[in-house]
């Protein structure tokens, strides 16, 4: 299962903001290895008082990422779970969640073609390792990819990215978040949620890649709860990246027939095929205009 962390262990530091049911702060873990403290920086995730019945998903999704271990994924020390709080321990990862730093670089050259692509080849890398262990991740989006490090052009240093947990599991979600979480929600688990699969994974693999190549904007945002589900009935798809390689992998990954989604090696792929192509696009467009 997962480490159970004394409350004792842990000091509390400034809050970093907030998930769907968590809050979250940074945090120091006293630890006592060979007889002297070491202080180490923590990130802790604190499920919100009111969604106290959720506990046990995020217990869930803290042994899932527990048991497995792999560069490009969250390491998570354990759970702290004294009277009414449940707190997720994880490793404190410098710069934060990629939707807010693609906001704040929105148009500064670092976040270029070639950084967005290695942040994607990096993702793919991690939901290959998933896939080959057959275990669902259930939660893939922007918001859930952590920077370790931004990287750096001059030095041609690449960023270094590591998947989150999935937090609370959609399947125990009700309607309305799954509803809301469209478009990176799969087609066939708005319905019912049990068909959270491999293959959804792929689904919210393709919206993140929309994400990430997007100049900051979050997908279908203009849109009302009723208009999103409208847009899976009318099997829509998401505005088409200018970069017609991209637009494919982007809209493969998003299939609505499941079935026909790639798999993670074959995604991977693909995107080295556009990190080798992507030179000649440099020549003619504008970052902002992929
Ligand atoms: N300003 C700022 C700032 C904020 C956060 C971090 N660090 C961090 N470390 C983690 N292990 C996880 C997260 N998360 C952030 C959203 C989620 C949702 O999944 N996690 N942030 C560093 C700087």
């Amino acid at each position: 299962m997962f480490h159970k962390i004394k409350k004792e262990e842990l000091t509390w530091g400034e809050s970093l903001g907030q998930g769907s049911f968590t809050k979250i702060f940074k945090g120091k873990r006293e630890e006592y290895i060979d007889c002297d403290s070491h202080q180490m920086d923590v990130l802790l995730k604190v499920l919100d008082h009111t969604h106290r019945n959720y506990s046990e998903s995020l217990f869930e999704a803290a042994s899932i990422m527990s048991q497995i271990s792999h560069k490009h994924l969250i390491l998570v020390y354990g759970i702290c779970a004294v009277n009414k709080d449940n707190i997720m321990v994880q490793e404190y990862v410098k710069h934060g969640a990629l939707d807010i730093y693609l906001k704040k670089n929105k148009n500064k050259s670092r976040v270029n073609i070639s950084w967005k692509l290695e942040v994607a080849k990096q993702l793919g890398y991690a939901m290959n390792f998933l896939e080959d262990k057959r275990i669902v991740h259930g939660n893939i989006c922007a918001k859930n990819i952590l920077l370790t490090r931004e990287g750096d052009a001059m030095t041609g240093l690449p960023p270094f990215i590591k998947l989150s947990d999935p937090g609370i599991s959609i399947t125990i979600l009700p309607i309305e978040v799954r509803i809301d979480r469209i478009p990176w929600v799969a087609p066939e688990c708005i319905g019912n949620p049990r068909n959270l699969s491999l293959e959804s994974d792929k689904w919210s693999f393709g919206t993140t890649l929309w994400e990430i190549f997007s100049p900051g904007d979050l997908p279908l945002n203009s849109l009302e709860p009723s208009q999103k589900l409208q847009f899976y009935q009318d099997y829509l798809r998401l505005p088409a990246p200018k970069w017609s390689e991209l637009a494919h992998l982007i809209n493969q990954c998003m299939a609505y027939q499941y079935s026909l989604r790639p798999c993670f090696r074959a995604i991977i792929r693909d995107l080295n095929r556009l990190i080798t192509s992507d030179y000649e696009l440099l020549s003619d467009l504008p970052p902002s205009e992929i």
